[in-house]
């Protein structure tokens, strides 16, 4: 089966600040790839530039065996419904209730009839996947961190996406609660035999969730192994993660 997501010699640069240096990587179906660099290495440039939030200046990039480069906005809307995007932040609304929450990404992408018909299905299905069915009625601020982080969770498998983005999907929250939001990717993986990207730098993430760990340094991909490989690694710049 060809790669999911492929991204060849792309190149991103804001003036004199070279982020991504010829870089490839390929995403594989049902695989989980983490892209592990230091504070502004460029994970998240290369994120926008794989949905095309941001152009790359140089270099191609397929998903889903389409040229994002060479689509239309019409062609975009229709893609990013099958990629879907954790953000850090969540962005949740927060005047919002959670059922209104995960509706908003149905107004987009579904028509009236179709939400007339399966949004109340849809989001229960969603809340179920993520173990939290019994919050459908409260607001984002009734809610702690990790159930916040599940409910955004949920809003992104609402659309059932072939590719999951993941942007540090562990920040901000406790261990025990970390590994929660850890296993759920991996469940969410199995169940939806989704691909993902998962930008982290929490070790324990990693481990759980990887299949593969991508290193990006200097804009390039330096090391490209399994976690356990390369936490056995002797080469200093990668020793340095695993410190
Ligand atoms: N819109 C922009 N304009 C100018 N420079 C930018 C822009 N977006 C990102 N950069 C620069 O690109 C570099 C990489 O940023 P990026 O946010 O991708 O880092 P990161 O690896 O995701 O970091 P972190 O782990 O801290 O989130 C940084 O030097 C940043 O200042």
């Amino acid at each position: 089966m060809d790669p999911v997501v492929k991204v060849e010699n792309v190149n991103k640069s804001f003036g004199d600040n070279h982020v991504l240096r010829n870089f490839s990587l390929e995403l594989e179906p049902g695989e989980n790839l983490v892209i592990l660099g230091k504070s502004g290495s460029g994970k998240s440039v290369l994120i926008k530039c794989i949905i095309n939030l941001m152009p790359a200046d140089t270099g191609k990039i397929i998903v889903l065996d389409q040229s994002i480069q060479d689509m239309d906005q019409e062609e975009l809307d229709i893609l990013r419904a099958k990629v879907g995007f954790l953000f850090q932040s969540n962005a949740l609304y927060d005047s919002m209730t959670v059922r209104e929450n995960l509706e908003f990404p149905l107004r987009r992408h579904w028509s009236k009839e179709e939400r007339e018909r399966g949004s109340e299905m849809a989001v229960l299905e969603a809340l179920e996947d993520v173990g939290l069915a019994h919050t459908i009625d409260m607001m984002p601020a009734e809610l702690s961190g990790g159930m916040r982080k599940r409910i955004a969770l949920a809003r992104t498998l609402i659309l059932k996406p072939t590719i999951i983005l993941y942007d540090e999907p562990t920040t901000g929250l406790d261990p025990v609660t970390a590994r929660e939001i850890s296993n759920l990717m991996i469940e969410v993986q199995k169940k939806y035999n989704a691909s993902s990207i998962i930008i982290s730098h929490d070790m324990n993430c990693i481990n759980i969730t990887s299949n593969r760990v991508i290193m990006l340094i200097e804009g390039r991909c330096y090391a490209n192994d399994t976690f356990n490989n390369l936490k056995k690694s002797t080469d200093p710049k990668i020793r340095e993660f695993f410190a």
